[in-house]
Protein backbone atom coordinates (compact mmCIF):
# COMPACT_ATOMS: atom_id res chain seq x y z
CA UNK A 1 0.00 0.00 0.00
CA UNK A 2 1.27 3.28 -0.94
CA UNK A 3 1.55 6.06 1.68
CA UNK A 4 -0.11 8.19 -0.37
CA UNK A 5 -3.07 6.65 -0.66
CA UNK A 6 -3.56 5.96 3.16
CA UNK A 7 -5.64 8.68 5.20
CA UNK A 8 -4.99 8.58 9.05
CA UNK A 9 -4.46 10.14 11.65
CA UNK A 10 -1.50 9.79 14.46
CA UNK A 11 -2.33 11.40 17.39
CA UNK A 12 0.70 12.58 19.94
CA UNK A 13 -0.01 12.02 23.17
CA UNK A 14 3.01 13.13 24.51
CA UNK A 15 1.95 15.50 27.58
CA UNK A 16 5.01 17.90 25.64
CA UNK A 17 3.52 20.94 24.07
CA UNK A 18 3.14 21.63 20.74
CA UNK A 19 0.81 18.77 20.58
CA UNK A 20 0.11 18.06 16.83
CA UNK A 21 -1.82 15.51 14.14
CA UNK A 22 -0.12 14.35 11.41
CA UNK A 23 -2.71 13.81 8.62
CA UNK A 24 -1.91 12.08 5.50
CA UNK A 25 -3.91 13.31 2.49
CA UNK A 26 -4.93 11.61 -0.50
CA UNK A 27 -2.37 11.76 -3.84
CA UNK A 28 -4.69 14.22 -5.31
CA UNK A 29 -3.76 16.47 -2.34
CA UNK A 30 -0.60 18.65 -3.36
CA UNK A 31 0.92 18.55 -0.53
CA UNK A 32 1.65 14.92 1.56
CA UNK A 33 1.30 16.04 5.13
CA UNK A 34 -0.58 18.57 6.70
CA UNK A 35 0.26 19.24 10.13
CA UNK A 36 -3.17 20.15 12.18
CA UNK A 37 -2.01 21.53 15.80
CA UNK A 38 -3.69 20.93 18.72
CA UNK A 39 -4.20 23.27 21.30
CA UNK A 40 -5.54 21.01 24.08
CA UNK A 41 -3.23 22.02 27.05
CA UNK A 42 -3.98 26.55 26.41
CA UNK A 43 -7.59 25.02 25.59
CA UNK A 44 -7.39 23.96 29.63
CA UNK A 45 -5.08 26.51 30.74
CA UNK A 46 -7.34 29.08 29.11
CA UNK A 47 -10.30 27.70 30.43
CA UNK A 48 -9.27 27.25 33.89
CA UNK A 49 -8.00 31.33 33.68
CA UNK A 50 -11.16 32.38 32.68
CA UNK A 51 -12.80 30.19 35.35
CA UNK A 52 -10.70 31.72 37.77
CA UNK A 53 -11.22 35.33 36.89
CA UNK A 54 -15.07 35.13 36.31
CA UNK A 55 -15.32 33.82 39.94
CA UNK A 56 -12.63 37.35 40.99
CA UNK A 57 -15.55 39.62 39.07
CA UNK A 58 -18.42 37.80 40.41
CA UNK A 59 -17.03 38.68 43.96
CA UNK A 60 -16.32 42.32 43.05
CA UNK A 61 -20.33 42.60 41.58
CA UNK A 62 -21.75 41.68 44.27
CA UNK A 63 -20.64 43.93 46.05
CA UNK A 64 -19.83 46.61 43.91
CA UNK A 65 -19.67 50.57 44.77
CA UNK A 66 -19.36 53.22 42.67
CA UNK A 67 -16.05 54.46 44.09
CA UNK A 68 -14.42 51.23 42.40
CA UNK A 69 -15.58 52.27 38.88
CA UNK A 70 -12.56 54.59 37.17
CA UNK A 71 -12.99 56.43 33.92
CA UNK A 72 -9.77 56.39 31.67
CA UNK A 73 -8.91 58.96 28.98
CA UNK A 74 -11.89 57.96 26.60
CA UNK A 75 -14.18 58.16 29.47
CA UNK A 76 -14.88 54.42 29.46
CA UNK A 77 -15.38 53.02 32.73
CA UNK A 78 -13.39 50.78 34.30
CA UNK A 79 -13.24 49.21 37.62
CA UNK A 80 -10.81 47.02 40.25
CA UNK A 81 -12.90 43.98 38.60
CA UNK A 82 -11.34 44.64 35.30
CA UNK A 83 -8.16 45.34 36.57
CA UNK A 84 -7.78 42.14 38.90
CA UNK A 85 -9.04 39.84 35.81
CA UNK A 86 -6.62 41.16 33.81
CA UNK A 87 -3.59 40.14 36.74
CA UNK A 88 -5.17 36.55 37.12
CA UNK A 89 -5.16 35.37 33.70
CA UNK A 90 -1.99 37.37 32.79
CA UNK A 91 -0.06 35.74 36.07
CA UNK A 92 -2.22 32.02 35.20
CA UNK A 93 -1.23 32.05 31.78
CA UNK A 94 2.21 33.07 32.41
CA UNK A 95 2.30 30.33 34.96
CA UNK A 96 1.47 27.60 32.33
CA UNK A 97 3.40 29.02 29.52
CA UNK A 98 6.65 30.88 31.00
CA UNK A 99 8.87 30.61 27.96
CA UNK A 100 7.45 32.75 24.77
CA UNK A 101 4.42 34.45 26.41
CA UNK A 102 2.64 37.17 24.93
CA UNK A 103 -0.70 38.95 25.67
CA UNK A 104 -2.74 41.57 23.99
CA UNK A 105 -5.04 42.87 26.42
CA UNK A 106 -7.15 45.35 27.26
CA UNK A 107 -6.11 47.35 30.20
CA UNK A 108 -2.91 48.84 31.13
CA UNK A 109 -1.47 49.70 34.65
CA UNK A 110 -0.88 53.86 33.83
CA UNK A 111 -3.41 55.31 35.70
CA UNK A 112 -2.80 53.01 38.68
CA UNK A 113 0.85 54.30 38.76
CA UNK A 114 -0.66 57.75 39.14
CA UNK A 115 -0.48 59.26 42.64
CA UNK A 116 -3.41 58.50 44.56
CA UNK A 117 -3.84 55.37 43.22
CA UNK A 118 -2.02 53.60 45.85
CA UNK A 119 -5.69 52.61 47.70
CA UNK A 120 -7.32 50.70 44.40
CA UNK A 121 -3.76 49.00 43.75
CA UNK A 122 -3.82 47.56 47.23
CA UNK A 123 -7.74 46.28 46.63
CA UNK A 124 -6.80 44.80 43.43
CA UNK A 125 -3.62 42.95 44.61
CA UNK A 126 -6.07 41.71 47.88
CA UNK A 127 -9.18 40.28 45.39
CA UNK A 128 -5.93 38.63 43.26
CA UNK A 129 -4.42 37.36 45.73
CA UNK A 130 -7.44 35.86 47.57
CA UNK A 131 -8.88 34.47 44.11
CA UNK A 132 -5.64 32.58 44.17
CA UNK A 133 -5.84 31.41 47.59
CA UNK A 134 -9.39 30.22 47.20
CA UNK A 135 -8.00 28.25 43.99
CA UNK A 136 -5.78 26.63 45.77
CA UNK A 137 -3.53 25.54 42.47
CA UNK A 138 -0.73 28.37 43.12
CA UNK A 139 1.19 28.80 46.31
CA UNK A 140 2.12 32.60 45.93
CA UNK A 141 1.17 35.48 47.32
CA UNK A 142 1.61 38.63 44.53
CA UNK A 143 3.01 42.05 45.69
CA UNK A 144 1.24 44.89 44.41
CA UNK A 145 4.08 45.51 41.72
CA UNK A 146 3.69 41.73 40.82
CA UNK A 147 -0.07 42.84 39.82
CA UNK A 148 1.05 45.95 37.79
CA UNK A 149 3.32 43.81 36.14
CA UNK A 150 1.20 41.03 35.43
CA UNK A 151 -1.38 43.74 33.98
CA UNK A 152 1.45 45.27 32.27
CA UNK A 153 2.49 42.24 30.33
CA UNK A 154 -0.70 42.55 27.97
CA UNK A 155 0.82 44.99 26.08
CA UNK A 156 2.13 42.70 23.00
CA UNK A 157 0.81 44.04 19.68
CA UNK A 158 -0.25 41.04 18.24
CA UNK A 159 0.03 40.39 14.74
CA UNK A 160 0.78 37.66 11.95
CA UNK A 161 3.58 35.89 13.25
CA UNK A 162 3.86 33.88 16.42
CA UNK A 163 1.04 33.07 18.70
CA UNK A 164 -0.76 35.55 21.27
CA UNK A 165 -3.08 35.35 23.76
CA UNK A 166 -5.69 37.91 23.40
CA UNK A 167 -7.41 38.44 26.55
CA UNK A 168 -10.66 41.32 27.00
CA UNK A 169 -10.76 40.66 31.34
CA UNK A 170 -14.13 41.95 31.30
CA UNK A 171 -15.61 42.35 28.38
CA UNK A 172 -18.88 44.55 28.58
CA UNK A 173 -17.81 46.48 31.34
CA UNK A 174 -20.92 48.78 31.39
CA UNK A 175 -23.36 46.16 32.13
CA UNK A 176 -21.37 44.65 34.93
CA UNK A 177 -21.55 48.14 36.73
CA UNK A 178 -25.22 47.42 35.56
CA UNK A 179 -25.45 44.32 36.98
CA UNK A 180 -26.39 43.08 33.52
CA UNK A 181 -24.49 40.70 31.37
CA UNK A 182 -20.47 40.77 30.68
CA UNK A 183 -17.66 38.41 29.97
CA UNK A 184 -14.28 37.22 29.89
CA UNK A 185 -13.00 36.71 26.71
CA UNK A 186 -9.90 34.97 26.10
CA UNK A 187 -8.55 33.66 22.36
CA UNK A 188 -5.28 32.62 21.27
CA UNK A 189 -4.02 33.74 17.96
CA UNK A 190 -1.15 31.92 16.09
CA UNK A 191 -0.24 32.70 13.05
CA UNK A 192 -2.99 35.68 13.01
CA UNK A 193 -5.92 33.46 13.26
CA UNK A 194 -7.83 32.63 16.12
CA UNK A 195 -7.04 28.75 16.91
CA UNK A 196 -9.23 28.69 20.32
CA UNK A 197 -11.59 31.08 22.54
CA UNK A 198 -13.21 30.70 25.63
CA UNK A 199 -16.19 33.11 26.87
CA UNK A 200 -17.02 33.24 30.73
CA UNK A 201 -20.23 34.47 30.73
CA UNK A 202 -21.61 34.71 34.85
CA UNK A 203 -24.67 36.41 34.27
CA UNK A 204 -26.23 34.21 31.29
CA UNK A 205 -28.47 31.88 32.12
CA UNK A 206 -27.69 28.04 31.44
CA UNK A 207 -30.62 28.22 29.56
CA UNK A 208 -31.92 29.96 26.16
CA UNK A 209 -32.94 33.50 26.62
CA UNK A 210 -34.40 33.96 23.17
CA UNK A 211 -37.47 34.43 24.54
CA UNK A 212 -37.38 36.04 27.92
CA UNK A 213 -34.39 38.48 27.14
CA UNK A 214 -31.77 38.53 29.64
CA UNK A 215 -33.60 38.30 32.05
CA UNK A 216 -34.47 34.85 31.63
CA UNK A 217 -37.22 32.72 33.78
CA UNK A 218 -34.50 30.68 34.80
CA UNK A 219 -32.50 31.27 37.98
CA UNK A 220 -29.30 29.37 37.27
CA UNK A 221 -26.73 31.39 35.42
CA UNK A 222 -23.17 31.61 35.07
CA UNK A 223 -21.65 29.79 31.54
CA UNK A 224 -18.55 28.75 29.86
CA UNK A 225 -18.29 28.53 26.34
CA UNK A 226 -15.19 27.12 24.25
CA UNK A 227 -13.93 26.51 21.21
CA UNK A 228 -10.80 24.92 19.29
CA UNK A 229 -10.15 25.39 15.64
CA UNK A 230 -11.76 22.50 14.04
CA UNK A 231 -12.73 20.73 17.25
CA UNK A 232 -16.40 22.47 17.78
CA UNK A 233 -17.77 24.41 20.19
CA UNK A 234 -18.80 23.32 23.76
CA UNK A 235 -20.44 25.08 26.71
CA UNK A 236 -20.56 24.21 30.65
CA UNK A 237 -21.68 25.37 33.68
CA UNK A 238 -19.08 27.84 34.96
CA UNK A 239 -19.59 25.65 38.36
CA UNK A 240 -17.61 22.81 36.64
CA UNK A 241 -19.76 20.33 35.70
CA UNK A 242 -20.19 18.41 32.08
CA UNK A 243 -19.75 20.47 28.61
CA UNK A 244 -22.31 19.83 26.05
CA UNK A 245 -21.50 20.68 22.11
CA UNK A 246 -23.77 23.64 20.76
CA UNK A 247 -24.50 24.83 17.54
CA UNK A 248 -26.18 27.37 16.20
CA UNK A 249 -29.73 27.97 15.31
CA UNK A 250 -30.65 26.09 12.18
CA UNK A 251 -33.51 28.53 11.23
CA UNK A 252 -33.70 29.50 7.81
CA UNK A 253 -36.77 31.60 7.09
CA UNK A 254 -35.78 35.30 8.52
CA UNK A 255 -39.63 35.99 10.26
CA UNK A 256 -38.74 33.22 12.68
CA UNK A 257 -35.53 34.55 13.94
CA UNK A 258 -34.75 37.13 16.50
CA UNK A 259 -31.36 39.42 16.82
CA UNK A 260 -28.69 40.37 19.05
CA UNK A 261 -27.36 43.96 19.90
CA UNK A 262 -25.62 45.88 22.00
CA UNK A 263 -27.70 47.18 24.69
CA UNK A 264 -26.14 50.37 24.61
CA UNK A 265 -26.92 52.52 21.38
CA UNK A 266 -23.63 54.42 21.59
CA UNK A 267 -22.16 51.10 20.80
CA UNK A 268 -24.09 50.31 18.21
CA UNK A 269 -26.41 52.13 15.78
CA UNK A 270 -30.11 50.31 17.02
CA UNK A 271 -32.09 52.55 14.09
CA UNK A 272 -29.55 51.33 11.28
CA UNK A 273 -30.06 47.38 12.94
CA UNK A 274 -34.14 48.30 12.88
CA UNK A 275 -33.98 48.68 9.24
CA UNK A 276 -31.58 45.88 8.45
CA UNK A 277 -34.13 43.61 10.29
CA UNK A 278 -37.29 45.27 8.88
CA UNK A 279 -35.97 44.64 5.42
CA UNK A 280 -35.46 40.82 6.06
CA UNK A 281 -38.54 40.52 7.44
CA UNK A 282 -37.57 39.66 11.48
CA UNK A 283 -40.48 39.94 13.25
CA UNK A 284 -38.89 39.84 17.08
CA UNK A 285 -37.78 42.66 18.75
CA UNK A 286 -33.93 43.23 18.95
CA UNK A 287 -32.63 41.37 22.26
CA UNK A 288 -30.23 43.94 23.62
CA UNK A 289 -27.09 42.37 25.63
CA UNK A 290 -23.98 43.66 26.79
CA UNK A 291 -20.92 42.12 26.06
CA UNK A 292 -19.56 38.94 23.76
CA UNK A 293 -22.59 36.97 25.80
CA UNK A 294 -24.13 37.90 22.18
CA UNK A 295 -21.59 35.40 20.75
CA UNK A 296 -22.09 32.76 23.01
CA UNK A 297 -26.01 32.61 23.17
CA UNK A 298 -25.99 32.65 19.31
CA UNK A 299 -23.72 30.03 19.56
CA UNK A 300 -26.11 27.74 21.14
CA UNK A 301 -28.77 29.18 18.95
CA UNK A 302 -30.83 31.13 21.63
CA UNK A 303 -31.43 34.03 18.31
CA UNK A 304 -30.61 34.03 14.91
CA UNK A 305 -28.55 37.11 14.37
CA UNK A 306 -26.31 39.85 15.61
CA UNK A 307 -25.92 42.80 14.35
CA UNK A 308 -23.37 45.61 15.41
CA UNK A 309 -23.03 49.11 13.71
CA UNK A 310 -21.04 51.35 15.43
CA UNK A 311 -21.03 54.80 14.84
CA UNK A 312 -18.57 56.71 12.75
CA UNK A 313 -14.97 56.76 13.31
CA UNK A 314 -15.25 53.53 15.93
CA UNK A 315 -12.22 50.95 15.73
CA UNK A 316 -13.07 47.67 16.42
CA UNK A 317 -10.60 46.12 19.16
CA UNK A 318 -9.55 42.42 18.69
CA UNK A 319 -10.11 41.40 22.29
CA UNK A 320 -13.60 42.18 22.12
CA UNK A 321 -14.21 39.63 19.21
CA UNK A 322 -11.44 36.99 18.80
CA UNK A 323 -13.20 34.83 21.34
CA UNK A 324 -16.51 35.49 20.49
CA UNK A 325 -15.85 34.73 16.78
CA UNK A 326 -14.49 31.61 17.39
CA UNK A 327 -16.94 30.43 19.85
CA UNK A 328 -19.79 31.49 17.02
CA UNK A 329 -17.73 29.63 13.99
CA UNK A 330 -16.73 26.53 15.60
CA UNK A 331 -20.75 26.24 16.08
CA UNK A 332 -21.21 26.55 12.42
CA UNK A 333 -22.26 30.34 12.09
CA UNK A 334 -20.63 33.02 10.35
CA UNK A 335 -18.93 36.16 11.08
CA UNK A 336 -18.43 38.93 8.54
CA UNK A 337 -18.19 42.51 8.12
CA UNK A 338 -20.96 44.61 6.27
CA UNK A 339 -18.87 43.97 3.22
CA UNK A 340 -19.18 40.31 3.35
CA UNK A 341 -15.60 39.54 3.92
CA UNK A 342 -14.09 37.39 7.20
CA UNK A 343 -12.94 39.09 10.56
CA UNK A 344 -8.65 39.82 10.51
CA UNK A 345 -7.15 39.36 13.38
CA UNK A 346 -3.69 39.48 11.89
CA UNK A 347 -3.01 43.09 11.75
CA UNK A 348 -2.67 44.00 15.45
CA UNK A 349 -4.75 45.47 18.17
CA UNK A 350 -7.51 46.38 15.52
CA UNK A 351 -9.65 45.32 13.09
CA UNK A 352 -9.72 46.70 9.91
CA UNK A 353 -13.31 47.10 9.05
CA UNK A 354 -16.10 47.57 6.71
CA UNK A 355 -19.17 49.45 8.52
CA UNK A 356 -19.48 47.06 10.71
CA UNK A 357 -19.83 43.30 12.23
CA UNK A 358 -22.95 41.12 11.15
CA UNK A 359 -23.20 36.95 12.40
CA UNK A 360 -25.73 34.65 11.64
CA UNK A 361 -25.97 30.96 10.22
CA UNK A 362 -24.73 29.61 6.31
CA UNK A 363 -28.26 29.83 5.28
CA UNK A 364 -29.62 33.12 6.74
CA UNK A 365 -26.34 35.10 5.58
CA UNK A 366 -26.82 35.63 1.61
CA UNK A 367 -30.02 37.41 2.69
CA UNK A 368 -28.39 39.28 5.39
CA UNK A 369 -25.93 40.75 3.19
CA UNK A 370 -28.53 41.69 0.88
CA UNK A 371 -30.46 43.59 3.76
CA UNK A 372 -27.62 45.20 5.23
CA UNK A 373 -26.62 46.57 1.72
CA UNK A 374 -29.93 47.95 1.15
CA UNK A 375 -30.43 49.34 4.53
CA UNK A 376 -26.60 51.21 4.36
CA UNK A 377 -27.60 52.38 0.54
CA UNK A 378 -30.71 53.83 2.01
CA UNK A 379 -29.31 55.17 5.12
CA UNK A 380 -26.52 56.91 3.05
CA UNK A 381 -29.45 58.27 0.70
CA UNK A 382 -31.06 60.06 3.31
CA UNK A 383 -28.03 61.55 4.84
N1 LIG B 1 -18.39 53.96 20.68
C1 LIG B 1 -18.28 52.65 20.65
N2 LIG B 1 -18.72 51.95 19.59
C2 LIG B 1 -18.62 50.60 19.54
N3 LIG B 1 -18.10 49.87 20.53
C3 LIG B 1 -17.64 50.50 21.61
C4 LIG B 1 -17.72 51.92 21.74
N4 LIG B 1 -17.19 52.27 22.93
C5 LIG B 1 -16.79 51.13 23.52
N5 LIG B 1 -17.07 50.06 22.73
C6 LIG B 1 -16.76 48.66 22.93
O1 LIG B 1 -17.94 47.92 23.19
C7 LIG B 1 -17.59 46.89 24.08
C8 LIG B 1 -18.82 46.33 24.74
O2 LIG B 1 -19.56 45.68 23.78
P1 LIG B 1 -21.15 45.69 23.78
O3 LIG B 1 -21.58 47.01 23.26
O4 LIG B 1 -21.44 44.58 22.85
O5 LIG B 1 -21.56 45.44 25.18
C9 LIG B 1 -16.64 47.57 25.02
O6 LIG B 1 -15.84 46.61 25.64
P2 LIG B 1 -15.40 46.84 27.17
O7 LIG B 1 -16.61 46.83 28.01
O8 LIG B 1 -14.51 45.67 27.35
O9 LIG B 1 -14.66 48.15 27.23
C10 LIG B 1 -15.85 48.51 24.12
O10 LIG B 1 -14.65 47.94 23.65
MG1 LIG C 1 -13.19 48.82 28.24
MG1 LIG D 1 -14.61 44.73 25.39
MG1 LIG E 1 -13.10 45.21 28.69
Amino acid sequence: MSLNCLRFVVSHSLKKSPHFHLSYLPSSSSSAVSVTMSYSKELAAAKKAASLAARLCQKVQKVLLQSDVQSKNDKSPVTVADYGSQALVSFALQQEFPTDFSLVAEEDSKDLRKDGAQEIVDRITKLVNDSLTSDGSYNVTLSTEDVLKAIDSGRSEGGSQGRHWVLDPIDGTKGFVRGDQYAIALALLDGGKVVLGVLACPNLPLTSISAAGQHSTSNEVGCLFFAEVGGGTYMQPLDGSSAVKVQVTAVENPEDASFFESYEAAHSMHDLSSLIAQKLGVKAPPVRIDSQAKYGALSRGDGAIYLRFPHKGYREKIWDHAAGCIVVTEAGGVVTDAAGKLLDFSMGKYLDLDTGIIVTNQKLMPLLHNAVRESLKEKAASL
